[in-house]
């Protein structure tokens, strides 16, 4: 099976087509002000502009206001949510978009539990924990504790790059990897040729199946 990849924390259009010519198959748009790679929802319209077809924009958001959400999707074409707080099922399922739950694990009952909890979410995507941040860390967590047995897609996050992914790839065995950290220069600013060494990485292990 081929390993899916998203790029995620795009903020540059240049970003947008180095990511996609590179074969990113979704990038993430960060839709929360705290961040600093957070784009508004002018900005992501431009960025989902210049998007190829076949490529899925995934908005990211943290416990957001449901007005908030309606709103950006009133201007960004999004094809995907991505959820990092902790919103309840009822309201990732209010804005008839398919969405991803993230999940922050510090033990295996972590993601145990959100496989319960989230059973109508399109995938789960397990990133490390950090008391203070919701994601783009940059830091890896324990893979031992991914369950080989998942009942949705599972989407591998945190602290990946160009020279570990091939590892989390062939351990894990995820449906997608996604990188933020491992593929820039500086926060929010993506370097081609890191992107392409990524994914290069995941395909390479793909092959080797
Ligand atoms: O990127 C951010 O700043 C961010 C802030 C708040 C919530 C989520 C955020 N990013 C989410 C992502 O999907 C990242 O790609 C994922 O956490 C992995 O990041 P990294 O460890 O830097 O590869």
């Amino acid at each position: 099976m081929r390993t899916r990849v998203k790029i995620c924390g795009i903020t540059r259009k240049q970003d947008v087509l180095d990511a996609t010519a590179a074969g990113a198959d979704a990038l993430g748009f960060v839709f929360y002000e705290p961040s600093p790679r957070a784009v508004t929802a002018e900005a992501g319209r431009e960025l989902v502009s210049v998007m190829p077809p076949f490529v899925s924009a995934t908005g990211l958001f943290v416990n957001p206001e449901a007005e908030f959400v309606r709103e950006v999707l009133s201007q960004v074409p999004l094809d995907l949510l991505q959820f990092h707080g902790d919103e309840p099922p009822e309201f990732c399922n209010s804005f008839g978009l398919r969405w991803i739950k993230a999940v922050r694990v510090r033990q295996a009952a972590d993601i145990q539990d959100a496989f319960r909890i989230y059973g109508s979410a399109s995938g789960l995507l397990v990133d490390a924990w950090d008391p203070h941040r919701y994601g783009g860390t940059g830091q890896a967590f324990n893979w031992s504790l991914i369950p080989q047995i998942r009942p949705m897609p599972l989407i591998l996050a945190g602290g990946l790059a160009s020279d570990n992914v091939s590892s989390a790839v062939a351990q894990v065995r995820p449906w997608a990897v996604d990188v933020s950290g491992g593929v820039e220069s500086s926060k929010g600013i993506k370097d081609v040729e890191k992107i392409t060494d990524f994914i290069n990485e995941v395909h390479r292990v793909d092959e080797t199946d």
